[in-house]
């Protein structure tokens, strides 16, 4: 059983053996199901006899034997018509591992592990490295990150933007016995296809036009440290089986290169990207989701956490210069009432801002506080009769429905029946309002 350190456990919970789940591969409308599967495996085919019958026309009647084993699946093809396939290859008999995706027929099947989720009591400390924060939902964080720092185990990192997950990785990797190493960041959103892969690889000289020296990559840069790789949800599908074999492997064959280099580094990955939504509609591999995901953190968003804010304003106003004092009154009922969708950056914002804009030597209560949805009275007015009224109101309105829909898919991983919950809309006029916007939602795990 795999056991993962993590401060959020629902899911795991509802879920605790191994699983397959099925799903429709592009071509076939299939429902997503999830079966459990006993100590002695399942036998998938056509035949109503199997244990799991799929109604695939492309599926023999006795297709594949699935058995859970040490460390992954034993799968064996028992001569179908179609094959079992893996990654684009075809497989008889194979030690497939945890979160990988097989295709039978017209059908995938993710092969997801039994786990064990340790539920780790709330740290006493208030802060962790830079990160401060005295909830519950944040000592809960500093618990798993403590234990993180400790060990060699790749961290994920979840959470909305400006929560601090790079802080909290640049803090794992200052508490570790790595601290002496490098630091490397790199970011997985940032480039192309092609780019990425010399940039995180490496190349050799005269690997492709361009490349007039050996370039090291961000993984031999780390060498004896921890690279953090930021926004991995925006790595390209194409490149995650290489940095599964890296993970598997420690080595690395660069660009152009003739032979697989080895170096010691320490994983930590982030994103504000819901994985798991991203698992089930293919646009990430499950078998790196849980090399990545030994310890996975979930930073909470400000919202959640309010009782923070006085202790980071206090920092914050420190932090810029402002004289010591008290926060309280009108002032932090209004930050306290905001809903915060930028998180600790916007407020790291919002207070630079207030210091710089204050008269020296002002205390927090007469600093001057300007929130994103509150309009200052000197701001630009959201209209102007210089074109006519109905024309105006419409394109007031269309930019409204795009900039909602924007973040409600955000806010929502991109989870239909989620969204059209946070809106309180019915999920049918939810799709008449992003059609009307012009938002094509991605395919969500909904269905699982
Ligand atoms: N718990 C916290 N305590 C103190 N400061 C914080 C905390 N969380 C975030 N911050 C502040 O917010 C800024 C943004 O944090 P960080 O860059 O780590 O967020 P992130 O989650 O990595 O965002 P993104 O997903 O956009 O990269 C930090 O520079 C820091 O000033």
């Amino acid at each position: 059983m795999a056991q993962r350190i993590t401060n959020l456990i629902e899911r795991t919970r509802a879920h605790r053996g191994n699983r397959v789940r099925l799903v429709g591969a592009s071509d076939s409308p299939l429902t997503a199901r999830s079966v459990l599967l006993p100590a002695a495996g399942i036998v998938l085919g056509a035949d109503s006899a199997c244990d799991v019958q799929l109604e695939d026309s492309a599926v023999s009647r006795k297709h594949a034997t699935i058995v859970p084993a040490t460390g992954g699946f034993e799968v064996a093809d028992l001569g179908s018509r179609n094959g079992t396939w893996l990654d684009g290859s075809r497989i008889e008999r194979a030690m497939v591992a945890a979160g990988a995706t097989l295709r039978i027929g017209h059908t995938l099947v993710q092969l997801l592990p039994a786990e064990e989720a340790i539920d780790i009591p709330p740290s006493d400390a208030t802060s962790f490295g830079e990160l401060l924060g005295a909830s519950e939902p944040m000592r809960r964080v500093f618990a798993v990150l403590e234990r993180a720092s400790g060990s060699h185990a790749p961290v994920l990192l979840l959470g909305e933007s400006g929560t601090g997950k790079e802080l909290a990785a640049r803090a794992i990797h200052e508490r570790s016995p790595r601290r002496g190493g490098p630091f490397v960041v790199f970011d997985c959103g940032a480039a192309s296809g092609t780019l990425i892969e010399s940039e995180l690889f490496g190349h050799k000289k005269g690997a492709f036009t361009g490349a007039y020296r050996d370039h090291a990559g961000a993984f031999a840069s780390a060498h004896g440290g921890t690279l953090f790789l930021d926004e991995i949800g925006d790595l390209p599908l194409s490149l995650q089986p290489k940095l599964l074999r890296l993970l598997e492997r420690s080595e690395v064959t660069p660009l152009g290169a003739r032979a697989p280099e080895r170096y010691d580094v320490r994983f930590i990955a982030a994103t504000h990207r819901d994985l798991w939504a991203d698992i089930g509609s293919g646009l990430f591999r499950g078998d790196l989701y849980y090399r990545l995901a030994v310890v996975e953190a979930h930073l909470p968003p400000l919202r959640q956490r309010k009782t923070d804010i006085p202790i980071l304003v206090r920092a914050l106003l420190r932090a810029n210069g402002a004289i010591d004092s008290e926060v309280e009154g009108p002032k932090l009922e209004r930050l306290l009432r905001y809903a915060w969708p930028g998180n600790v950056r916007e407020l790291r914002n919002v207070i630079a801002r207030a210091v710089a804009l204050a008269l020296p030597g002002s205390e927090f209560e007469q600093m001057p506080i300007v929130l994103r949805t509150e309009t200052p009275a000197d701001a630009e007015p959201i209209a102007r009769a210089d074109v006519p009224y109905l024309e105006a109101k419409e394109a007031l309105l269309e930019r409204f429905d795009r900039d909602y829909c924007t973040d409600l898919l955000q806010r929502a991983g991109s989870n239909l029946s989620e969204a059209a919950r946070v809106a309180k809309i019915e999920r049918k006029y939810l799709y008449r309002v992003l059609a009307r916007a012009g938002i094509r939602p991605r395919p969500s795990e909904e269905d699982a």
